[in-house]
């Protein structure tokens, strides 16, 4: 953890370091163009391959896909509690995303010819689900249950298994409460390259979703154009503005529960107030004693900053640089700061709410923008899922209307078959009148 206060030494630095952009780190980058070559090139056999060197298990080809059979287990085995906590989520998930989706809607422009918009769900997306050091079963809901929503025919989840070739049960049983159609034990950014490309076990998608650690948002970088892509979801983070109503105890506990993510995982304050800056060090250090995860926590908080800042329009400022994924808005008017913020990923507002209640429940879908690159993509929503396709139809007056200045812009731009092929349909339509 380190502490900047105006007076100390590197105090600038800090804060320009806030200023980020979503730049994906050399070694990472290298490493995943080896790995979407070969899977590009060999397949299966590639995704075998890098599975057991990146710490996965060793597995046959015929591993990969799970089984109905083994799904039903899952679901068989979970406890009431997990049930019923998947199925809460799912409703409130489910809920707002039906909210996001838009409708295909038909008007007259002013030639009178009809134009419009259509929304159909992709055909058959991919999506990751985050599996490497802890079973993301949230993140499970918060994208199947949004493709779900949407009405995607088929839904292809891929996700790492642990040492023995097991998915935790509780995952596979929610990928299959939100509608799963098929299911893969395979991640990293090998999976994210065989989403796109295409094995001889996994069939390509069109668009590929889902959050997850360096290599795999930067596998999702690189596969671009190759498939459509959603955002670059990579490590958690959060970002804390505070005044000195805070409570630093919440604050505390907030920097911490994004950080046990661990590698890559940055939390940050900003407060004008020098006494709480103290106080959330010593709640930080308190809380770190009570972790089940001392390993993750210590990678993250090397990288965690409590920033005095001069007033709370420098944490504005400051805030808009860094472009948290998350952002909790502790102070005693949170809509005012709030609606200066316009980089954040989701925005939890007061001290009350904690970014955990995003992360798990709370409606909008937790797959948001990190590392910066929230200042160009916003959080997952559900009209994501579908593809949108522009419709025009003419009719013989509301052509006739528009050829004058379909033929101007044709001759402006000096391309006359563009203009004739506008102006044969009215001259033929001309012709066949006076035929008749
Ligand atoms: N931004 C969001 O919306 C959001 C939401 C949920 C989770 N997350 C993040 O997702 C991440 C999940 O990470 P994770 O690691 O637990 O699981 P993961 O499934 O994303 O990654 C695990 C895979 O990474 C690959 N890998 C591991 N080490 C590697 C190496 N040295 N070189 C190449 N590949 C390697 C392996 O193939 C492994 O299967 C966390 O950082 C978490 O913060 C982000
Ligand atoms: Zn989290």
């Amino acid at each position: 953890m380190k502490i900047f206060r105006p007076k100390d030494r590197g105090y600038a630095q800090a804060l320009q370091r806030l200023n980020r952009r979503a730049i994906p780190d050399p070694a990472v980058r290298a490493t995943v163009e080896e790995v979407v070559a070969a899977v590009a090139t060999e397949g299966d056999a590639a995704l075998i391959r890098y599975t057991e060197k990146f710490g996965g298990p060793k597995l046959e080809v015929g591993q990969l896909y799970v089984t109905p059979a083994e799904i039903v287990a899952a679901q068989a085995s979970i406890d009431k509690e997990t049930r019923d906590a998947i199925k809460a989520a799912r409703t409130n998930v489910r809920t707002f995303a039906k909210k996001s989706l838009r409708k295909s809607w038909f008007t007259k422009n002013k030639q009178g010819a009809v134009v419009g918009e259509r929304f159909d769900p992709f055909p058959r997306v991919g999506i990751y689900i985050p599996g490497g050091t802890a079973p993301l079963v949230s993140s499970a809901i918060m994208t199947c249950a949004l493709a779900e929503a949407a009405g995607v025919p088929e839904i292809v989840a891929v996700t790492p298994a642990d040492k023995e070739g097991k998915v935790h049960p509780a995952l596979l049983a929610a990928l299959a409460a939100c509608g799963t159609h098929e299911i893969y034990r395979v991640g990293g950014a090998q999976a994210v390259a065989a989403l796109a490309y295409g094995t001889k076990t996994i069939r390509p998608v069109q668009k590929i979703f889902g959050p997850g650690n360096s290599w795999v948002v930067e596998a999702k970088r690189q596969v671009f154009g190759v498939a459509a892509i959603d955002l670059l979801p990579g490590p958690s983070e959060v970002l804390v503005i505070a005044d000195k109503w805070a409570n630093p105890e919440w604050i505390a506990a907030d920097l911490l529960a994004q950080s046990e993510h661990g590698h890559g995982s940055i939390a940050v304050l900003l407060t004008d107030d020098a006494e709480l800056i103290e106080k959330v060090g010593k709640a930080v250090d308190a809380q770190v004693k009570l972790s089940q995860r001392p390993k993750q926590l210590a990678e993250a908080l090397a990288h965690t900053t409590l920033i005095q800042t001069k007033d709370l329009d420098e944490s504005i400022r400051l805030a808009n640089e860094f472009a948290s994924e998350h952002v909790s808005i502790a102070t005693k008017r949170p809509g005012e700061i709030a609606l200066q913020l316009n980089s954040s990923g989701a925005i939890f507002m007061g001290g009350i709410s904690p970014v955990v209640g995003g992360d798990f429940l709370a409606g909008p879908s937790h797959e948001l923008p990190t590392g910066g690159a929230g200042k160009s993509f916003a959080g997952l929503t559900a009209d994501q899922f579908q593809r949108r396709t522009s419709v025009v139809m003419f009719d013989e007056p509301s052509l006739k209307a528009s050829v004058p200045i379909i033929e101007t812009f044709s001759k402006i731009e000096g391309l006359d078959a563009h203009g004739r092929s506008a102006s044969i349909r009215v001259q033929k339509t001309k012709k066949a009148a006076k035929k008749k």
